[in-house]
């Protein structure tokens, strides 16, 4: 299973394509647009939220509800295209039009692509780059993600992110009773945290941070429950689960780091206090006694929890710019900028939460390959009852 996009942040429309997913699963424009909802919400965005009112269509693959087996097509409006038809039209500028929108942006942010956007493509207008750089884009990787989160709903494997950490302000309170429990928890908190006294604090620092012109960013935690056994291989590097995963994480605009499990912690720690035992009874097969590997052992689902976090840096557009160098002049530079966000981490942990489920997806349906969902619903039934058994 892959998918592409396309679209640029101010254009008219971001698009993805979904190939491979198998036929007879059901699907509506509602269930993408609850986790577009989602992905919008979240304390410390700018203005731009306040504009788009993210809504998908379908424009191929399904059919009275139910996926046909051919490439679903996804697409989302840009609502503040209407103010940048101009700027980003498609056809050729006559004059009057070029000199009217030729304002072009020679000042990199650092952090930001910019730079090495323009000198990898020698765009000397680095609204080349930065339109699609922005993370306007995970818009539609979380459309997709959705199509995977359905499909794994479908087969018992539940996925929920949160923020575990903003600002330096981590959560203390980590337990929960259910997945059901986290999710109706951290969807209740403006940033997706399931401590509501941290939470709190995690708000504040984003005010204060957004008062001092500067940014902030976190740590954000994905869970998935009811992964089975097995998923991933060990024979070859590009087919390990885990890998898969730190990808996708990393994709993200803006993360810079990944672990699962107790993560980094598991450097200062003996072996016998980071692997998991491994147990069996009855009713559930093998499980392990702990689950610090959070739920991968040499590439593949080990059945228990898989327990993802990613690291996101503070957003690069800064109120109060750091210095840079107009690529036109060669002169230094602080300039002052239109808008942005703060802390986007509430939000970054709806992408994580997407984009792990469409990874988890792939995964599954290239190896328990089938045409039919059916057929796929119980071939993993199959697997789990194999490994209850084995
Ligand atoms: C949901 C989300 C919103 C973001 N909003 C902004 C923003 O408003 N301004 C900004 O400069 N960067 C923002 N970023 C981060 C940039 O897109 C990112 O830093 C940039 O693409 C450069 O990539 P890199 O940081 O991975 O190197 C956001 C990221 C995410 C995930
Ligand atoms: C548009 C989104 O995020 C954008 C991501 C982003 C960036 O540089 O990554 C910059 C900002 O864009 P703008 O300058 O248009 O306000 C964010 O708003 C979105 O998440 O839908």
């Amino acid at each position: 299973m892959r998918y592409l996009t396309s679209g640029e942040s101010h254009g008219p429309q971001l698009t993805t394509i979904i190939e491979g997913l198998p036929a007879g699963m059901p699907l509506l424009e509602d269930d993408i647009n609850q986790a577009l909802a989602r992905r919008q919400k979240g304390y410390g965005r700018g203005r731009r939220m306040q504009i788009e009112k993210d809504t998908v269509q379908i424009t191929g693959g399904v059919r009275h509800g139910y996926t046909l087996g051919s490439p679903v097509g996804l697409v989302v409006q840009n609502d503040d295209w209407k103010h940048w038809t101009k700027i980003m039209g498609q056809g050729p500028l006559d004059q009057d039009e070029m000199d009217e929108v030729k304002r072009k942006i020679s000042r990199p942010r650092p952090g930001h692509a910019d730079l090495n956007g323009a000198l990898k493509y020698g765009h000397r207008d680095m609204r080349n780059v930065l339109e699609r750089s922005s993370a306007r884009e995970t818009t539609v990787r979380v459309a997709a993600g959705s199509v995977a989160k359905k499909l794994l709903s479908l087969l018992g494997i539940e996925v929920v992110g949160h923020v575990v950490e903003i600002g330096g302000i981590s959560s203390n309170k980590r337990e929960y009773s259910t997945l059901e429990e986290l999710r109706t928890i951290t969807e209740e908190s403006p940033v997706r945290c399931l401590d509501s006294e941290a939470g709190q604090k995690m708000m504040d620092a984003i005010d204060q941070a957004k008062n001092n012109g500067d940014s902030i960013g976190g740590i954000v935690e994905v869970i998935v429950e009811g992964m089975p056994a097995g998923v991933g291989s060990y024979v070859h590097y590009d087919r390990k689960l885990d890998a898969k995963l730190a990808s996708a994480i990393i994709s993200i605009n803006a993360f810079k780091g990944v672990e699962f499990g107790i993560g980094f912690e598991a450097a200062k720690k003996p072996g016998s206090q980071v692997h998991d035992e491994i147990a069996w009874n009855e009713e559930e097969g093998y499980y392990r006694k702990t689950n610090r590997l959070g739920g991968l052992e040499g590439g593949m689902s080990t059945g228990m929890p898989i327990i993802v976090r990613g690291v996101m840096k503070p957003i690069p557009t800064l109120y109060k710019p750091l210095e840079s160098v107009d690529i036109e002049t060669k002169e230094p530079f602080t300039a002052s900028i239109e808008r942005s966000d703060s802390c986007a981490v509430p939000a970054a942990a709806v992408v994580a939460e997407h984009v792990i489920a469409w990874e988890l997806a792939a995964a599954i349906v290239d190896q328990f390959y089938a045409d039919r969902f059916d057929a796929l619903k119980n071939t993993i039934e199959e697997q789990r009852a194999f490994a209850r058994e084995f």
